[in-house]
């Protein structure tokens, strides 16, 4: 079995009477892709957020190498090396798209080991495919761009686990076909584990190994992609309709 890197055990986070997170447990290992989907609500984004330290679970703990990582602030999560994307892409509109990968870079500290891809602003520009936007200013690139450009931003801190949320929504079917490429090579080549929310189900059954199932926050299902489309509660639940097209594409 591969190194365990991160360990969530039974986190639950309510918003008053509302159980968005409901005692999920889930083990993240190193070099693993793992999917994450579920209905509208499910609490996928709120279980990324307890994970990665943007929200304190109000039960539950977060283990990594051994340290409960729970209601710690976010630089402990980044020294862990888990490092996330937003729903919304979070970057500095004002400042240059090279800038932005700098500020990641400084933010990466004493965190110096990592993939010599990601060494500097040019190979990591390079990688994601923005080397020649570096001078323009992040708030006049597209939408799509900007998604990248959070990646980017994310592994300039030199991650072990990298969170992505929903990274191609709103692309376009071929923009949707090279994100998933670049997620992959995250983890062939930068020996990234990725742990990734998704709607486009089909594309990301496609191209992960491994799939977590969320439902009213619940985890109700983790497997390959292939266990996971013929599970009675996951069709019951979620897939429905979707679960015959995405049963063709499942390796
Ligand atoms: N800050 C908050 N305060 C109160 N309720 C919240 C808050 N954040 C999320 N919720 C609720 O928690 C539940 C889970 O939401 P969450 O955004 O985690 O789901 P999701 O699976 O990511 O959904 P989507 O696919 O629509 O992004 C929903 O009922 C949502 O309304």
């Amino acid at each position: 079995m591969t190194e365990l890197l991160l360990q969530a055990r039974d986190i639950t986070v309510r918003f008053g009477g509302l159980t968005a997170v409901d005692a999920v447990s889930a083990d993240f290992h190193a070099g693993e892709l793992v999917g994450i989907i579920g209905p509208n609500g499910a609490g996928k984004t709120t279980f990324f957020n307890a994970i990665s330290g943007v929200i304190a679970p109000t039960s539950g703990q977060l283990l990594a190498d051994g340290n409960n990582l729970s209601g710690k602030g976010p630089h402990r999560y980044a020294a862990a090396g888990i490092a996330r994307t937003f729903q919304t892409p979070r970057v500095f509109p004002d400042m240059p798209v090279t800038a932005n990968i700098g500020f990641g870079l400084k933010f990466a500290g004493r965190r110096r080991e990592g993939a010599w891809q990601l060494r500097d602003e040019a190979s990591i520009l390079g990688l994601i495919g923005l080397a020649a936007q570096s001078d323009l200013p992040a708030g006049a690139i597209t939408p799509s761009q900007q998604r990248l450009l959070e990646i980017g931003m994310a592994l300039a801190t030199r991650p072990r686990l990298l969170l992505l949320d929903e990274v191609a929504a709103g692309l376009t079917e071929s923009e949707i076909e090279n994100m998933a490429l670049l997620i992959r090579r995250m983890r062939d080549e930068l020996g990234l584990t990725v742990v990734w929310i998704e709607h486009a189900v089909t594309t990301l059954l496609r191209h992960v190994e491994r799939v977590i199932v969320l439902h009213q926050g619940r985890k109700i299902a983790d497997g390959t992609p292939a266990e996971v489309v013929r599970d009675a509660e996951v069709i019951e639940a979620y897939l429905g309709d979707e679960m015959v097209e995405a049963e063709g594409a499942a390796p």
